[in-house]
């Protein structure tokens, strides 16, 4: 694999504006039919999101992913959501229960419109069969899933009937996935995304290792549909999870899903647990991602996110923070 970058590396290089005000232009983006406010989506983990959150999500125009992580409360969700004439996302995993639940919504006329395969090694039997599954049962799903790091999964995914797939094996910030294994696009994400992007027929989510708001443009330049972030999201004031407080500050949890804290067991943990300082409001963050990407379509010289897709850009090799931390 040649020209491996990640996003410190590269710099997006302006085209010439042509609206008067950041605020014409529009960030909106579709996915499985629906319009959504930004292409972001804040990742399935359980300090990132929950019924609240989704919720406010979904009301406001925003797309969202619930975890997987309470699986027993996931049909009175999907209820939840449809009954208030909203989007009901869901996320399954591949064990045997889970081919059990997926006929248990299929018997009970219950149709999320979007299902994700939230796995690890997405590249795998396990998932494709799980795709089939959901296909078979649920057709009218919008099915995502992931998570892969090679054209070739890419392809296999969609194949056996995925809607879209998601890529990132390894970038996030609670991940250990890379030191423990030696395997992943950690490091590599944004190349690894533009590489499976150019074999994909259906959309990509980039999945992991975004940590400012500019790196969603340039996951959009390379390929993305949607932007799917953990770090970022956490610590809001709405988020769930623990808060402390050391030295008059106050920090909140977030911890991988395949961490320890989530297993509650210590068998094949590939994440850790950190405390990230507290944001504030979630819709301040939201509110902020919106104007910076707005900005970004306006250097890219146009008034939609489209813009962005076919800019020039440079590869500048971890210079471009000079040593300043940005957040
Ligand atoms: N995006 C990323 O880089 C990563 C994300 N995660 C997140 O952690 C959570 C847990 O993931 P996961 O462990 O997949 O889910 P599960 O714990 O639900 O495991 C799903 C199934 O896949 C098997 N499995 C898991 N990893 C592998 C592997 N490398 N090779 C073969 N079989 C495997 C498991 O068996 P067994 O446990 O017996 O092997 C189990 O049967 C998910 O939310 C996932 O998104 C985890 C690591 C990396
Ligand atoms: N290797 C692991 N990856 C994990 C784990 N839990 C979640 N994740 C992935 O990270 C992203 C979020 O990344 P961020 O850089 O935005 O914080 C998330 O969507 C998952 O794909 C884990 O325990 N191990």
């Amino acid at each position: 694999m040649e020209n491996v970058f990640d996003y410190e590396d590269i710099q997006l290089i302006p085209a010439k504006c042509v609206v008067n005000s950041r605020s014409e232009c529009d960030t909106t983006v579709s996915l499985g039919g629906h319009k959504f406010k930004l292409p972001v989506v804040p990742a399935n983990m359980q300090t990132i999101i929950d019924e609240k959150i989704a919720l406010y999500l979904a009301e406001n125009g925003y797309f969202y992913i619930m975890h997987r992580f309470q699986p027993e409360e996931r049909v009175d969700f999907i209820k939840n959501m449809q009954s208030k004439g909203l989007i009901a996302s869901i996320s399954v995993g591949v064990k045997k229960e889970e081919y059990d639940f997926v006929e248990q919504l299929a018997n009970e006329a219950l149709v999320p419109e979007f299902i994700t395969i939230d796995i690890a090694h997405g590249h795998s039997n396990a998932v494709i069969d799980m795709i089939k599954h959901i296909k078979k049962h649920i057709p009218k799903s919008f099915v995502i899933a992931g998570n892969v790091g090679t054209p070739e999964a890419v392809r296999e995914l969609e194949n056996a009937g995925a809607d879209a797939t998601k890529v990132g094996i390894g970038p996030g910030k609670v991940c250990i996935t890379k030191i423990k294994t030696g395997f992943g696009t950690g490091g590599w994400q944004l190349a690894a995304l533009r590489w499976c992007a150019k074999a994909a027929s259906k959309p990509i989510i980039a999945d992991g290792g975004i940590r400012t708001h500019g790196d969603i443009a340039k996951s959009v330049r390379f390929g993305a549909s949607m932007v799917m972030i953990g770090s970022l999201f956490a610590g809001h004031e709405e988020s769930p999870g623990v808060t402390i407080e050391k030295d008059g500050k106050r920090f909140k949890e977030y911890f991988g899903s395949a961490s320890e804290f989530q297993k509650g067991e210590k068998k094949n943990v590939e994440g850790k647990k950190m405390f990230v300082e507290h944001k504030g409001n979630l819709e301040d963050t939201l509110r902020e991602m919106e104007q910076d990407l707005q900005s970004s379509i306006s250097y890219a010289g146009g008034n939609k996110l489209d813009a962005i897709r076919n800019v020039d850009y440079v590869v500048v090799k971890n210079s471009i923070f000079n040593g300043d931390k940005v957040y």
